[in-house]
């Protein structure tokens, strides 16, 4: 019988964890950051990344040399939430390739739904997902899941984790070594702009605050397909400024799919849109093209949102 732990020692050192996992885990909880990741090597897809202060540095093409473009195919997806309702998301087609893409669609079009289909978290009832090739609800899917970085829309912490040791655990769960999950950690944390919390506990952290630190628990991994679902709500202005500057500067080699219902967040960031009306794709294309041909006079994304979704 399992003896009772609290939280954090369950979350870190979950009882049925092999031994050599459990080495593994043992000096995340004494993880010190004592150098700015800018001096470090090696920080891969977050490197040259500034925090929400918005200095970011567009990423260096060759500190990526490792990953080769991504692109997502989905054919014949069903997802439905209860037998006999209508489809939450229902795809023919779609295929999604390298650089940002935008998601939009008004609330209940299946946004959430789709993203959590592609994170590997909910397996649909019909149709296939394959990352790179490779089916993603495949019965030997480690190594694909791998792959993603996930930001839900709900985000919840265990209060009595620090940042540095939620992203510690992330990185142990992913199986990324302790001496490179340090500086992935620190970059990470240097990303979303809270070095300056990167010992607070999560359950003194702000609403914002901790979208961030969910936004930094998808990079920390430095995923080839990057989910991210309502990435800047809750954010500040300067926040979501930053924000936006993360993903405009992470590697054009990664695909990054982003939900959003600020038109002009996902206009600023994404080349390509993705337009999801009840649960079926009725827009998909350049995001310069769609705002150039659907926004009016103004040349407004949020018109060319709104006029689409009318026409539909
Ligand atoms: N857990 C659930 N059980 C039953 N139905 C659900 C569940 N989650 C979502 N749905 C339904 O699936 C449809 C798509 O929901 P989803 O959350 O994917 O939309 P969304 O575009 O992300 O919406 P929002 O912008 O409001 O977050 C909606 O009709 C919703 O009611």
């Amino acid at each position: 019988m399992l003896r009772r732990q609290p939280l954090a020692r369950q979350v870190l050192q979950g009882p049925e964890r092999p031994r050599r996992q459990r080495r593994l885990g043992r000096p995340v909880r004494r993880l010190v950051l004592r150098q700015p990741l800018h001096r470090r090597e090696g920080s891969g897809l977050l490197q040259g990344l500034r925090g929400p202060g918005l200095e970011s540095r567009r990423l260096q093409p060759q500190s990526l040399g490792h990953l080769q473009p991504v692109s997502v195919v989905l054919s014949g997806i069903q997802c439905t939430y209860r037998i006999g309702d209508r489809p939450a998301v229902s795809i023919e087609s779609l295929e999604l390739t390298a650089g940002p893409v935008g998601l939009v669609g008004v609330n209940g079009a299946g946004k959430s739904t789709l993203l959590r289909t592609l994170a590997g978290a909910r397996r649909p009832q019909a149709g296939s997902v394959t990352l790179g090739g490779e089916e993603l609800y495949h019965r030997h899917r480690r190594t694909v899941v791998q792959q993603i970085g996930y930001m839900p829309q709900e985000i919840q912490f265990p209060a009595e984790l620090r940042v540095t040791q939620v992203l510690a655990y992330v990185c142990w769960l992913r199986g990324i070594p302790s001496r490179t999950a340090k500086a992935r950690t620190a970059g990470a944390i240097e990303a979303v702009g809270l070095t300056d919390r990167a010992g607070q506990l999560t359950g003194q952290l702000s609403g914002g605050m901790r979208r961030r630190l969910a936004l930094a628990a998808a990079l920390v991994s430095e995923p080839r397909l990057l989910l991210l679902d309502e990435p800047t709500t809750g954010l500040d202005p300067e926040q979501r400024a930053g924000v936006r500057a993360i993903i405009s500067n992470l590697d054009q080699e990664c695909l990054t799919v982003m939900s959003s219902h600020v038109m002009e967040d996902v206009a600023s960031v994404t080349a390509r849109i993705v337009v999801l009306h009840e649960g079926s794709v009725i827009y998909h294309g350049d995001t310069p093209a769609f705002v150039e041909e659907r926004g009016g006079p103004g040349r407004s994304a949020e018109h060319a949102f709104l006029s689409t979704i009318a026409g539909s």
